[in-house]
């Protein structure tokens, strides 16, 4: 199952693996051409009408596929206005071979090619959909509702034009309208919002390789763009507490935080070394604690810091003092946002009761630290840890040459703001939604190096401070990767962590 976001996630995982979208297009009309087959006879009339996007674009292709049917195909609006070069290539297609494709520009005047047609073939708007159907759709909607209701078959590409695959329910809301179909070809995976609608439903596989779920790719990246009318503290407030025996480290994960896009990132460390993180970047806004390293006695304050914060990481460069995990135990237990938990502070993980969306980003040895289990063979890896994330409760970023990621996915996950007042969300055994796993390739041996890890938990932060938890992580697996990748170009084995931080930008925005 599918949503719409997913889903194109995954098409743009799809053509990073070399299998581009007008290959899957060509799939998905054959697919529809199939199940128009099945609902008509040799010579029937079979009318396509078609909207502008990929969603008409996929019935051009269908058309071709339907050669011993008499079909038509009616594009609604000038072929200049095709929103997209792949729809527009396979309309152009149709020209120069000959076939019955016109457009049409008044649409109120035109028959629309349902004249004694036997199949109708709905392919307006798909996925891309946004609010009720507009005019001319719309009176093409209402011209294929009247065909329906007099009895002629509609076949409906992806989804009922005006339904939101997502929920089953019109775009448009209450006065909403949508094709009465009778048959559905969607691609792929079923989508939510299909299975309740009162249609045949067939799902096409249109040749997405498995990888391009069970990969990271740019997919995972989409919607992590900045709104250009975005203001500052919209894309992100981060906390970065740690410090203490270590100063790099919380000041490697507030710049890499930074990098990856937060507004605004704060470090809070022991006063003792404030100094030190400050002196690394003018960039970061420093709150000492008093002392030289963390403990129980900070918990008032540091609550007070984590209030109004979207993401928080707690753990680099802590160090191990009994002290400093009993103030991660305590602030676990108290606070209720979003929290990377790296390093030493993984160590109260696995028996904290929390009302907080962890994501943990243990390397496998700090993994069975926490009471988890690996294996070499990647795939058994990720079900080790599937099922242990399942078992906590939370979201795993575990670090090796493929890193694994699993976690609710988005469909399932429980939001930030939704069911914190529920008395069935009081621990961690309340979280039993579907775990999702997923694997990261990017990302090298010269990454080994110190301070990777804190970079990746810094990434994680900022990414999770805009979307949730297993998104969040997946997508800074294999940026952070890609950013090491990208430093190794230049220094081979010899990368260092600073080098990553630098490639963060070009890593996440340039897509
Ligand atoms: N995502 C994927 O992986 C795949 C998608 N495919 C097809 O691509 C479709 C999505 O294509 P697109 O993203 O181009 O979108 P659509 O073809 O669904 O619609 C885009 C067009 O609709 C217009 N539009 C938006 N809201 C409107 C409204 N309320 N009233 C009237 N017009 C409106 C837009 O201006 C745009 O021209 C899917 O439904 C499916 O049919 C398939 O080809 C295979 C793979
Ligand atoms: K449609």
């Amino acid at each position: 199952m599918l949503s719409s976001d997913r889903m194109a996630a995954v098409d743009a995982n799809a053509a990073a693996l070399g299998v581009p979208r007008k290959q899957l297009m060509e799939s998905s009309g054959n697919a529809v051409a199939r199940v128009v087959r099945s609902v008509s006879e040799p010579g029937d009339r079979v009318a396509l009408v078609c909207g502008r996007g990929n969603n008409g674009g996929d019935a051009f292709v269908a058309a071709r596929f339907l050669k011993e049917r008499d079909v038509t195909v009616r594009l609604l609006g000038r072929p200049e206005s095709i929103g997209t070069t792949i729809a527009r290539e396979n309309w152009e297609a149709l020209r120069t071979a000959e076939l019955s494709a016109d457009s049409v520009v008044d649409v109120a005047g035109s028959d629309l090619g349902l004249n004694a047609a036997d199949v109708v073939v709905d392919a307006l708007l798909g996925t891309g959909i946004t609010g009720n159907v507009r005019a001319p759709e719309r009176t093409a909607v209402e011209r294929l509702n009247a065909a329906a209701a007099a009895g002629v078959t509609i076949v409906s590409v992806d989804v009922p034009t005006g339904i939101d695959a997502d929920t089953g329910q019109p775009t448009g809301g209450t006065d909403g309208v949508a094709v009465d179909a009778d048959h559905v070809v969607t691609f792929h995976d079923e989508k939510p919002g299909l299975g309740a609608l009162d249609a045949t439903l067939t799902v096409a596989d249109i040749g997405i390789p498995a990888a391009a779920e069970r990969y990271t790719g740019p997919g995972d990246l989409l919607g992590l763009g900045r709104d250009p009318d975005s203001h500052k503290g919209d894309n992100g407030e981060v906390l970065v507490v740690g410090g203490g025996p270590y100063t790099g480290a919380p000041s490697l994960s507030a710049r890499a935080a930074l990098r990856a896009g937060a507004d605004l990132v704060r470090v809070a460390c022991p006063t003792a070394v404030a100094d030190a993180i400050q002196g690394y970047s003018a960039d970061l806004i420093v709150r000492g604690l008093a002392g030289d390293r963390l403990t129980a006695d900070h918990l008032g304050r540091l609550l007070d810091l984590a209030v109004a914060q979207d993401a928080v990481v707690i753990g680099p460069g802590m160090g191990d003092a009994d002290d400093s995990l009993t103030l991660v135990r305590r602030f676990l237990e108290s606070y209720s946002g979003r929290v990377v938990v790296d390093a030493d502070a993984l160590r109260v993980v696995s028996d904290v009761d929390t009302d907080a969306q962890l994501i943990c980003t243990p390397h496998q040895g700090e993994l069975r630290q926490m009471g988890g289990e690996t294996a070499e063979d990647p795939d058994e890896r990720a079900e080790l840890v599937r099922s242990f994330a399942a078992g906590i409760g939370h979201t795993l970023l575990v670090k090796g040459r493929y890193d694994v990621i699993a976690g609710q996915s988005r469909s399932s996950a429980v939001g930030p703001n939704e069911g914190s007042n529920s008395d069935a969300r009081t621990g961690p055994d309340a979280r039993t939604g579907p775990v999702d796993v997923r694997l990261n390739r990017t990302g090298n041996p010269g990454m080994t190096v110190g301070g990777t890890g804190d970079v990746l938990a810094g990434v994680t932060g900022a990414l999770a401070a805009r979307t949730d938890p297993f998104a969040a992580a997946a997508a800074a697996a294999y940026v952070t990767g890609l950013a090491g990748d990208a430093a190794a170009e230049t220094n081979g084995n010899g990368l260092v962590a600073t080098d990553l931080i630098d490639r963060l930008p070009q890593a996440l925005y340039d897509e």
